[in-house]
This record gives C-alpha cells, structure tokens and sequence, in this order.
C-alpha cells in the first residue's frame, strides 16, 4: 500500500520497554475477565504478539496459551490479511474470556479479521494508532499514524558515528 508510505517518524522500543509496557498491559487487563475476573486463556496473534502475550499470560498466571497466525505486512507493505493457523476451536468458541493479545493495531485490518472470528474475544496491543484504535479494546500507548514502530526483535545495536566526528 504505497499511500502508507513513507513513514515520517520512528518510535523505537527496546526490549526493557516492551517489558514494561507488556507488564503495564497486564495489570491494566488482571481482574477484568467476565468470569469472575478471570481469563480463560491468552491468544497470542503471531508473530508480533507473541512476545507481549508471554509477558501477560506470565503476569497474570494465565497456563493455556495459543496462538493464532495472521500475516498482512511485507517489510511495511500492506495486503489483505489472511488466516494461516488458527487456535484449538473447542477452546475459542466466540471468544468468551479469552484474552487476544497483539504488539500494536495500526490500520485495524489483521484485528477486524480475527474480531469477526472471536466477537465476544477481548482485543489488547500494547501500542495503537489511530485509525486501528476501534478495533482494541485496551491499550498501552498511543503513537501518530504516520509513525513506524520498531520492536526490538526487528533491530541489533550498532556503531554511531560521533556528532562532531562527521566531515
Ligand atoms: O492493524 P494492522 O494494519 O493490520 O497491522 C498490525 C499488524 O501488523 C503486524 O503484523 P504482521 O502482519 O507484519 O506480522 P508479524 O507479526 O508476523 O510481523 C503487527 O504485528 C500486527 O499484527
Ligand atoms: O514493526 C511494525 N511496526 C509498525 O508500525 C507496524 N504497522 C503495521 N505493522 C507493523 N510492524
Ligand atoms: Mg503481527
């Protein structure tokens, strides 16, 4: 989707962020579960949401943890999102306390898609941008839409020039 593109800004997260922001993710989600607090289970939306999911289902004691696997981007090209490996069905049923877990909603498309297959799922991302922000139901952080967000999985530290070491 060339319109996207390109990004104006980067937001970039370390992994002690993403830590943090997983950690706050979760105490913002304990207790709000429709049985009695509780969740039923955590579905990590692969790849990207695999680590935050780790980190709440950690935090609140969650044990049944599965996965659902919705691709849509290429580098930062879009396509329609599509299904390649869905969660145990017996488990999901319409979503009932279950606790879908993402790293981010940008244009809302990969959670509009899981959304109509899990209606009474909860959504979580830890960041959102706007025009995903009806498709999630609690977030962390809010960054603009012509942001890129870089997660730590995706980059390594590097050699930096010096300012004044520049000719
Ligand atoms: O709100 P949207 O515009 O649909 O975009 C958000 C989705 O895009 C990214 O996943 P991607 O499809 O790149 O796969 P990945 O998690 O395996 O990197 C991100 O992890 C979200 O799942
Ligand atoms: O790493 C990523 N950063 C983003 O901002 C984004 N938006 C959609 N998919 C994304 N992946
Ligand atoms: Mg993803």
């Amino acid at each position: 989707m060339a319109d996207r593109l390109p990004h104006e800004k980067g937001f970039h997260v370390s992994w002690d962020q993403i830590h943090r922001d997983a950690r706050a993710l979760a105490w913002r989600l304990d207790g709000k579960g429709p049985d009695d607090g509780a969740w039923r289970a955590v579905v990590a939306i692969t790849r990207g949401g695999m680590a935050p999911a780790m980190i709440v289902s950690r935090e609140l004691d969650i044990r049944t943890v599965d996965t659902i696997s919705v691709k849509s981007y290429n580098k930062q090209e879009q396509s329609e999102p599509r299904v390649i490996k869905s969660p145990q069905a017996e488990m999901m049923g319409d979503g009932t306390g279950i606790l879908i877990v993402d790293d981010l909603v940008d244009t809302g498309k990969t959670l509009e898609l899981v959304r109509r297959l899990y209606p009474k799922a909860h959504f979580a991302t830890v960041y959102a941008k706007p025009s995903g922000k009806p498709m999630v139901d609690t977030y962390i952080t809010e960054v603009s839409q012509d942001t890129w967000i870089f997660f730590p999985w995706d980059m390594a530290l590097q050699y930096v020039e010096p300012y004044r070491g520049k000719d």
